[in-house]
């Protein structure tokens, strides 16, 4: 029995996430939750022929903490997209916000459920998640994920495209953050690797491609949102990679945007000191088995690394100091 809530349900990532999750058969209970519309979304998706119960859950008569109940994974992609000339922090006035009352709600409910944040700015909405967890005395690092598999999807994507190979058979990790310079793809670690001429210039506007995918998508949409289609692919990928290692399944691994700890950060090294960073993770029952090492880097990734570090910090301590801050 997997019970998958997704908060931000009724949305442009919420709608075909929601499909996603309810297409597959590793889940037997789908809650949506939104502030509008996801009586008619779960009444749509309860029509498909899987053996999981879709239902739709709205603000009033405690519709937060019903849909909630007895949750095992809770993926959050409410929040406001970004338009054209905005930054993902630009978001955070509205988004801290939303997610810090939908994590009171997993706090208050379902404390040991898994929890994927999707809302944007990433780099400080899980900080946010955890000071809310830790302020109700729940926090389990191990069960709480920033979803980056976006921008992995894309690396294997762009270079798929690049060395003929097939996408889904490229493994790059994505590691860093989720905004311009702190996405920081591993290039030399790929499945496929590029050709050895494939360097300077070329190599540049490759990560630069992988770092500002998302702008990619923003403009194309010219001011109706940002990627949906593509997250929700990515989010159901990821959310199902974390419900098949809760099942046993094991040797699964992927990078996400997790907390460290001292141990943690010797181990990713690489002078990465920061308390939240995606790294390889291998995901196993309780969620976060063990956090890999970067691995061995090129003098150019060392320096993605280092030029990500600051912008990173400043994002996790926005998020921590949202929750903590005193109230004037
Ligand atoms: N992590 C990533 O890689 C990634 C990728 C794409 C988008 N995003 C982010 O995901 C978020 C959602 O994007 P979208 O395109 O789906 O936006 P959207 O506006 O289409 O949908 C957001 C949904 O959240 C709902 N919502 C707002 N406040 C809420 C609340 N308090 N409780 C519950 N639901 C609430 C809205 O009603 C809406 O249905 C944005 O912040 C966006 O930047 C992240
Ligand atoms: O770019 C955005 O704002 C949305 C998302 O984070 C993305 O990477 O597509």
């Amino acid at each position: 029995m997997v019970k998958a809530v997704v908060l931000g349900a009724a949305g442009g990532i919420g709608q075909p996430l929601s499909l996603l999750l309810k297409a597959s058969p590793l889940v037997s209970a789908l809650a949506l939750y939104d502030i509008v519309n996801t009586p008619g979304v779960a009444a749509d998706l309860s029509h498909i022929a899987t053996p999981s119960k879709t239902e739709g859950f709205l603000p009033p008569d405690d519709g937060l903490a019903k849909a909630l109940t007895g949750a095992d994974v809770v993926v959050i992609p409410a929040g406001v997209p970004r338009k054209p000339g905005m930054t993902r922090d630009d978001l955070f006035k509205i988004n801290a916000g939303i997610v810090r009352d939908l994590a009171t709600g997993i706090a208050k409910t379902c404390p040991k459920a898994f929890v994927l944040v999707i809302s944007n700015p990433v780099n400080s909405t899980v900080p946010i998640v955890a000071e809310v967890l830790k302020k109700h005395s729940v926090f389990d690092p191990k069960r709480l994920f920033g979803v980056t598999t976006l921008d992995v999807v894309r690396a294997s994507t762009f270079v798929g495209e690049i060395t003929k190979t097939d996408p889904q058979q490229v493994v790059i990790p994505v590691v860093g953050g989720h905004s311009g310079v702190t996405i920081v793809p591993l290039l030399s670690q790929s499945s496929a690797p590029l050709p050895s001429s494939f360097a300077g210039a070329e190599l540049d506007a490759l990560i630069h491609r992988i770092q500002f995918g998302g702008d990619e998508v923003v403009k194309a949409k010219d001011g109706a949102g940002s990627a949906t289609l593509s997250m929700a692919y990515a989010g159901a990928e990821f959310a199902l990679k974390v419900i098949r290692a809760a099942k046993g399944e094991k040797g699964i691994i992927a990078p996400t945007y997790v907390y460290l700890d001292d141990a943690a950060k010797s181990l990713v090294g690489n002078g990465v000191d920061v308390d939240f960073f995606s790294t390889n993770v291998e995901l196993g029952p309780d969620g976060v088995k063990e956090i890999k090492s970067l691995g061995s880097l090129t003098d150019k990734e060392k320096a993605l690394v280092a030029a990500a570090i600051p912008e990173l910090k400043t994002n996790i301590e926005k998020g921590v100091a949202f929750i903590n801050a005193p109230k004037l």
